[in-house]
């Protein structure tokens, strides 16, 4: 057997990390978005947003594999997603830290054991290293305290940072984030935003975010995309504050919402 570790992405990582090349998205009998494109670059946050049911989760799941685009390509380094292999595409997601919506932790497992769970399953680590490990990664998020603890012991806020951890537990290069902030309050929204923005500024991680916080939009995002359930394509890609003063009137609209509401869209 090969002792040597495989790299799926070389290193030091590429620039872009991530490439989409004209994807069409498609569910059941019916296509959902045609022409996505753009790269993601190292340390960048991008943000995929657009209204309910345009197919932003759809696009994410695109992204890391789980599913085959109807047409187009989706590239890591130069490494088709659709053409890897086994081992490559095993590869591949041990450098992906994926939180889905919901960032559901196992109920019957502590915190940390959620977050050792990664680091027994795909590393070398003994279970000693692995627990010493999680408590790092829960120190990183601020829940060094709820090691112990049941998820059902936790708020919304900590149960996210808790997902956020375990997703970070092999420490990927690259996070996919779906929605979450979905259900926190402004002031849990607001910190998770920070811890976000300290995982690309202190780990360098590249992220992908999927939104709907317009607070959290202008917080993080280097660039957002907009998907365009009307126009079943994307008709923006660029920083949001640019985007609010000169992106198309569908996407000024959108990011506007939370400022004609005073509802904090903008800081
Ligand atoms: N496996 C599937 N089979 C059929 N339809 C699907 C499937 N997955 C998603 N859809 C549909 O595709 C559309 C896009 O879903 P998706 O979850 O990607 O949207 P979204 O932009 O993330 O929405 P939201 O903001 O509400 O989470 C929805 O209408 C959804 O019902």
């Amino acid at each position: 057997m090969d002792a040597q570790p495989q790299q799926a992405l070389p290193v030091p990582l590429p620039s872009p990390l991530l490439r989409a090349e004209d994807l069409t998205l498609a569910v059941p009998g019916r296509v959902l978005q045609q022409g996505i494109s753009f790269e993601l670059q190292r340390g960048e946050i991008l943000v995929l947003m657009g209204g309910s049911g345009c197919g932003k989760s759809t696009l994410l799941r695109h992204l890391i594999g789980l599913q085959t685009p109807a047409a187009g390509r989706v590239l890591y380094g130069e490494q088709d997603l659709a053409e890897a292999d086994d081992d490559t595409m095993a590869q591949l997601r041990r450098q992906f830290g994926v939180m889905f919506q919901g960032g559901a932790l196992w109920s019957s497992m502590t915190v940390g054991e959620n977050v050792m769970l990664p680091l027994t399953e795909f590393s070398e680590l003994d279970e000693d290293a692995a627990e010493q490990m999680a408590r790092f990664k829960l120190a990183l998020v601020g829940m060094e305290a709820a090691f112990d603890e049941l998820p059902s012991a936790l708020s919304g806020g900590m149960k996210k940072r808790a997902a956020i951890a375990r997703a970070m537990a092999l420490d990927p290069p690259l996070l996919f984030l779906d929605e979450p902030s979905a259900g926190l309050d402004p002031l849990s929204a607001a910190s998770l935003d920070e811890l976000i923005l300290n995982l690309r500024d202190h780990l360098g991680t590249s992220i992908v975010l999927v939104t709907h916080e317009l607070s959290s939009i202008f917080a993080v995002a280097d660039r957002a995309l907009f998907l365009d359930a009307k126009e079943k394509t994307m008709t923006a890609l660029d920083a949001p504050r640019r985007l609010l003063e000169t992106g198309p009137e569908a996407v000024r609209l959108f990011l506007r919402r939370g400022v004609t509401s005073g509802s904090g869209g903008l800081a």
